[in-house]
């Protein structure tokens, strides 16, 4: 019987996960892991900026008199607002104070290496002149292209420029949420090639741009296009070698977001990591993003936040958990109507700009360093080096850090990155197991120490000369 039993059982597991592998024509477009050069800066750029800027700056969070504590750029929705009383705001958006330049100069000083700006969110309204709908900038008082001088001022300020773009337009009369009669199928028609020429329209004027980073992707009208989303991929991808998608664009003919039916990843990186971090090693499987809002939910620009504001020490401990499962981390910004930035967001600027000045060489072009996590904090390393980067959040109670190495790797050398904050010692408390002990540290922030790593059992540095 038991024999029966695990043969019957066997042959049943074997059966459901044949019936499980679904025939999926139009999944994926690039591999899961690309090794080209625009991929491979990708990775190593490893801290982004997004900006959320739009019509919904204007009344930031408030509507007639009334405060909404919902996401600001959601406005429209929370207080219920038609969408000819809300296009009206395109009357009055005039950015004087929109300075490119000082936004590049900000974000630069801020250490991040790549910027995802809304070029158009939910609302519908562009950021630039475009030629597929009168719901854009140049109807506005301001009427200059915004993204032209954006773009330029980022990238000679060698920070790489992504467009995030809402597929979700509140304002496009042919869009649809679900696909429920002939009519509504035409002018979903109507509406995906409009999505096509819009975005056509801006690699061809900002050739410049690295990627795009799609939004309003989850409704039952676009599931239901997955081979057209398949083709716009391709298609955006033979305008511009080397253009890099985030996963929230696609869905596959079943339906299926991000990872097809297959579980296989569709786009160049998964981005459904939105104000949530990944907390084990599953996501190595793939290039992955997390976006991260300052206050609890808020992208665009609110003139009041409530609750939580982030510190800049835990949003650089987001960072360093990011790089530490080799993934990138985009911390938001929402920029007032007039184009200035808010207090908070200039204080993060200074205060993870300073960090990343002494302790940047533990995030760019780092990753997943291989070794078991410790509660004090994160390993990083750049693929291949011999030296991993200790990122230490949480000062043990017995001020040692203990690291567990594989069988056949010993510490060979340890020092602190940049300024030493105490004298260091190395104690070997088990087999290719150490402690290290910080001695007398006082900080705010957290620190980094590198340690060498070899295969040769030497004297493993524990008799160091102390460091002068
Ligand atoms: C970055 C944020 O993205 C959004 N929506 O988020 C999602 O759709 N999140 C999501 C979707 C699928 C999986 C996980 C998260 C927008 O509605 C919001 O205004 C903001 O632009």
């Amino acid at each position: 019987n038991l024999i029966i039993s695990w043969i019957t059982l066997s042959l049943g597991a074997h059966t459901l996960y044949a019936q499980e592998k679904k025939e999926v024509q139009y999944g994926p477009v690039s591999p899961e892991k690309r090794t080209d050069p625009a991929m491979e800066k990708w990775r190593d750029n490893r801290f982004g900026q997004f900006i959320h800027w739009g019509l919904y700056a204007i009344p930031a969070g408030y509507w007639k008199g009334k405060y909404y504590k919902g996401a600001a750029e959601w406005l429209k929705s929370w207080a219920k607002v038609p969408m000819n009383e809300w296009a009206k705001l395109a009357e009055e958006f005039n950015p004087e104070q929109y300075d490119p330049e000082e936004w590049a100069s900000m974000a630069k000083q801020m250490g991040a290496r790549y910027v995802v700006l809304t070029t158009k969110h939910h609302e519908g309204f562009c950021l630039w002149p475009s030629q597929y709908t009168d719901f854009d900038i140049s109807n506005t008082p301001y009427q200059k292209d915004l993204l032209k001088p954006f773009v330029e001022a980022y990238n000679k300020a060698g920070i790489d420029v992504y467009f995030y773009y809402s597929v979700l337009d509140w304002y496009h009369p042919d869009w649809r949420y679900a696909l429920k009669s002939e009519e509504d199928k035409q002018a979903f028609e109507r509406f995906k090639t409009f999505t096509k020429n819009q975005l056509s329209e801006l690699i061809e004027r900002y050739p410049s741009v690295k990627g795009f980073w799609f939004d309003g992707t989850w409704d039952a009208s676009w599931k239901a296009s997955g081979q057209f989303s398949y083709e716009l991929e391709k298609h955006m991808k033979q305008l511009k070698p080397g253009l890099i998608i985030n996963s929230r664009m696609r869905a596959d003919e079943w339906g299926s977001r991000h990872f097809d039916s297959n579980g296989q990843m569709m786009g160049d990186y998964a981005s459904g990591w939105e104000r949530k971090l990944p907390t084990d090693t599953s996501v190595l499987h793939n290039d992955w993003e997390a976006c991260m809002t300052v206050p609890e939910n808020q992208w665009g620009y609110h003139k009041n936040w409530e609750g939580h504001v982030k510190t800049p020490t835990e949003l650089i401990e987001m960072m360093v958990r990011c790089t530490a499962l080799s993934g990138n981390f985009l911390l938001n910004f929402g920029p007032k109507e007039d184009g200035s930035i808010r207090e908070e967001e200039q204080l993060l600027v200074k205060e993870i700009g300073n960090w990343m000045e002494q302790y940047g060489n533990a995030i760019y072009n780092c990753a997943y360093a291989g070794l078991e996590k410790q509660d004090w904090g994160y390993f990083t390393r750049e693929p291949g080096s011999k030296t991993v980067n200790m990122v230490v959040c949480n000062i043990p109670v017995n001020k040692a850090l203990r690291i567990q190495l594989p069988k056949n790797l010993f510490i060979q050398h340890y020092e602190y990155m940049g300024k030493p904050l105490s004298k260091l010692t190395l104690e070997e408390i088990g087999k290719n197991e150490y402690f290290i002990h910080l001695g007398k540290v006082k900080t705010k922030q957290p620190f980094v120490i590198n340690i060498q790593l070899t295969s040769e059992k030497t004297d493993n540095g524990l008799y160091q000369k102390a460091k002068t």
